[in-house]
């Protein structure tokens, strides 16, 4: 006789997040069960968790209390549809599957369509926190059929970090897609936070001649300050590491070209989608483009001509501006993260809790920062807040910190050091803040080449000009 199904929750996918994951859940009381395509996994994973690890998805779906949850931890893309179909005829009306991988939101939207009417319960979760969050507590942000949460709820709030009030990093998102929407947005804004903490990387490092052991104290003293972040924590790290073999700051080893997996050249998209103003997000993407023509850009470092300036203001006082330019340019990124979540709410009817999800991005995620509580106050005060650059505690900041993002930004073109993500940060700033910009000569020419019409400031309705005189 075969044993009653009694395991709590299967893990799909046993590399990095969903062994981690079945860790995490197991040390939290669940019956975990786990099923990976490789043998050495499922080995590794029943070795590690004294969980089963069946060899087939018949035999997973069988040792699963019903009705079923399975959570799927493999790589976004083919795998899931792969994955969706195995299980597909052994579930059931009720059943719970659970997405929790890095996974584009139309193709969420898409693999809800196609579920319609199996009773299968879909939810597309973002989690964040990497190896060591999957195993002590990530943020993760679940949406989609909400008669899945009541069930879920528990186990996911039992897994999830907690921030600083108690309060666990996993929160319900929304209907449909929402889930993956917001995780898609979180690492646009962890492209952001990582490109300008390399711009400021670089500038005490071009323009001040820093050593990187210099630099360490400079980041882990700002992580104890208002830029408290996960982020700057591990930068001061990372530049604190010595290479064991020569000697020499490892950072100094590493090959200057980025890679990415497309999370944040997806929030781009939506941003250009959904008409969104979101340039320091697109920026980090193309900061990593430009760096990965490497073979390229050493050629061109021989033929262009730059700046000859060298730096010759006070080091010290220069530092503490870069610490103030890298906070207005995190607000920067950050407004325009919530920006495009606005959006997508207006475009889908979602209602996100933007409260919420800056709660739950406190602890456990890759962003986790000091200013996500101040993130959350925001939309406490505002739930409808139109830009989180016009919240009272925001335009504080940025009035205190945007001269020194001007200094930065200005000493960076004069002396020839690409800060991109410093740039277009303080021109959205000086676009959001402006109350004439320069599209009404941008409308004339729209209006002179191609008769596409205006509108005008004294009166309504749409007008055209014969510009061109015979
Ligand atoms: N790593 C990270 O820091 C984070 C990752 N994520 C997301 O989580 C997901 C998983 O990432 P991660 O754990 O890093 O990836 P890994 O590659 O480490 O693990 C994925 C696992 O899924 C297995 N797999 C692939 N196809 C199938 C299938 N059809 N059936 C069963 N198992 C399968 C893979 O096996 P094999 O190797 O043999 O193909 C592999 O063991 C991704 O969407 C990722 O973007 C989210 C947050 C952070
Ligand atoms: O989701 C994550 C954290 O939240 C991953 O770390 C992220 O996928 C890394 O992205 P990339 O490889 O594109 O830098």
């Amino acid at each position: 006789m075969s044993p009653t199904p009694s395991a709590d929750i299967a893990l799909v996918g046993l590399g990095v997040m969903g062994e981690n994951l079945a860790l995490n859940l197991h040390r939290q009381g669940f019956k975990v069960a786990g099923f990976d395509l490789d043998e050495r996994k499922r080995d590794s994973f029943a070795q590690r968790t004294g969980a089963t690890a069946p060899r087939s998805l018949q035999e997973l779906v069988a040792s699963l209390a019903t009705p079923r949850v399975l959570l799927l931890m493999v790589p976004a893309g083919a795998p899931v549809d792969e994955v969706l179909a195995g299980l597909r005829p052994l579930l059931a009306a009720g059943d719970i599957v659970i997405d929790g991988g890095n996974t584009r939101y139309t193709d969420t939207q898409r693999r809800i369509a196609e579920l319609e009417g199996s009773g299968i319960l879909y939810v597309g979760a973002g989690v964040s926190g990497g190896e060591e969050g999957a195993l002590r507590g990530p943020a993760i942000m679940p949406g989609g059929d909400a008669q899945a949460w009541p069930r879920i709820r528990p186990i996911l709030q039992a897994i999830a970090a907690r921030a600083d009030d108690g309060v666990p990093c996993c929160d319900w998102i929304g209907p449909a897609a929402s889930g993956h929407f917001v995780k898609m947005v979180h690492n646009g804004i962890e492209y952001a936070d990582m490109q300008t903490i390399c711009e400021a990387y670089f500038l005490m490092q071009q323009l001040l001649g820093m050593q990187p052991r210099q630099m360490a104290e400079v980041f882990a003293g700002w992580g104890r300050g208002e830029l408290s972040s996960y982020l700057v924590d591990i930068t001061a790290d990372i530049l604190a590491r010595v290479d064991e073999e020569t000697g020499r700051p490892l950072v100094d080893l590493i090959a200057d070209t980025a890679e990415q997996k497309g999370t944040g050249k997806w929030a781009s998209q939506a941003a250009l989608d959904l008409g969104v103003t979101a340039p320091t997000i697109a920026d980090a993407v193309f900061a990593r483009t430009v760096s990965a023509v490497r073979e390229q850009r050493v050629a061109a470092s021989g033929v262009l001509a730059g700046p000859q300036a060298s730096f010759t203001g006070d080091a010290t006082a220069f530092v503490e501006q870069v610490r103030q330019a890298l906070l207005a340019a995190k607000v920067c990124a950050y407004a325009q993260g919530f920006q495009l979540m606005a959006a997508a709410d207006q475009e889908f009817g979602w209602q996100l809790p933007f409260g919420t999800i800056a709660g739950l991005w406190r602890a456990g995620c890759i962003i986790r920062a000091k200013l996500l509580e101040d993130i959350r106050r925001a939309y406490a005060r505002d739930a409808a807040l139109p830009n989180l650059l016009v919240d009272e505690h925001f335009a504080q900041v940025l009035a205190r910190c945007h001269q020194s993002l001007r200094d930065v930004v200005a000493a960076a073109a004069r002396h020839g050091v690409a800060v991109p993500a410093f740039m277009s940060a303080l021109a959205y700033y000086d676009s959001y803040r402006s109350a004439r910009l320069p599209a009404n000569l941008l409308q004339a020419q729209r209006d002179y080449f191609g008769a596409h019409t205006y509108q005008r400031l004294d009166r309504p309705g749409k007008f055209h000009t014969k510009w061109a005189q015979d």
